[in-house]
């Protein structure tokens, strides 16, 4: 199995601070990983540099075999799916539904735009199906609630048929009903051979898709454990991640923390 991302002793600093303090990290073909770690930790630092909008201050980022730096990242870039909070902000809110993962498509394929037409539409509507949206195709983005935007802009990073797929935070904001909900359709795509490499930021592991097979664990910039999934997300190693002791507990193949009680304030006499 050939990396669709390899970061080598990577940092990035800013100010004189490493927001990502000599990262080494490998995702290969196929598999699907969460990045999980406090705020600030540097998570979506590392997304940027996955998705070629940041390059490292020191070390070496490959991204789908093209090491940033000596590459053109407008050819890279429609490779490598993403879809993220700030993303979502700059879709037009007056735009159909249908439009919106359309124009993803556009920015490759404008050339043989009247060719591709309803091969592009047929598959913006195929990947809305799939993400439970195929009743909101005429829609405008801006009537959606907030779930319902996430899933579209789940569909719209998928458009152009991404090698890898980056996903920052999707279900933040999301009530328990949406939060499942999407967990449940990332599960599906995590379990789809066809789907690409995936790696999901949260900052919680009950979002953990099932199908998911590797995690990082991330904090102050620096790792503190990256693997599969099974072997390390463990108790030990996410209490060391944030700071705190928590009790980690996998069921029905879904994942779930909680910090220990309070010890007890010793009784007044
Ligand atoms: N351009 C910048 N200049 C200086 N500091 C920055 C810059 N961008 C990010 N930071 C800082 O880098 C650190 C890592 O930020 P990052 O957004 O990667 O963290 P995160 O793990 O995604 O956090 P959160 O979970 O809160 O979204 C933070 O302390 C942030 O304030």
């Amino acid at each position: 199995m050939s990396d669709v991302l390899e970061l080598v002793d990577v940092s990035v600093v800013r100010d004189g601070r490493p927001l990502v303090d000599q990262v080494t990290w490998s995702v290969a073909e196929g598999e699907r990983w969460i990045v999980v770690g406090p705020n600030g930790a540097g998570k979506t630092t590392l997304l940027q540099l996955a998705s070629t909008y940041l390059f490292p201050t020191s070390g070496t980022v490959a991204v789908l075999g093209e090491k940033l730096g000596t590459v053109d990242v407008f050819e890279l870039r429609p490779r490598v799916g993403m879809a993220s909070a700030a993303l979502t902000d700059k879709l037009p809110r007056r735009e159909r539904v249908l439009d919106i993962v359309l124009t993803a498509a556009y920015g490759m394929t404008a050339k043989w735009h009247e060719r591709y037409d309803a091969e592009d539409e047929q598959r913006a509507r195929r990947l809305l199906d799939q993400l439970g949206m195929a009743e909101y195709v005429d829609r405008t983005f801006g009537t959606l609630s907030e779930g319902e935007r996430k899933r579209v802009q789940i569909a719209r990073a998928l458009m152009t048929d991404p090698e890898l797929l980056l996903l920052d935070e999707p279900a933040a904001g999301l009530d328990l009903g949406g939060r499942e909900d999407l967990v449940r359709r990332l599960g599906a795509l995590a379990a789809d051979a066809y789907a690409p490499s995936m790696i999901l930021v949260s900052h919680h592991v009950e979002e953990i898709p099932p199908g998911f097979t590797h995690i990082l664990m991330i904090r102050q910039g620096q790792v503190l454990a990256a693997g599969p999934i099974a072997e390390t997300l463990n108790s030990r190693n996410l209490s060391h991640c944030f700071g705190l002791p928590l009790i980690v507990e996998q069921q029905y193949g879904r994942w779930s923390a909680r910090g220990l009680p309070m010890p007890e304030a010793p009784e007044a006499h």
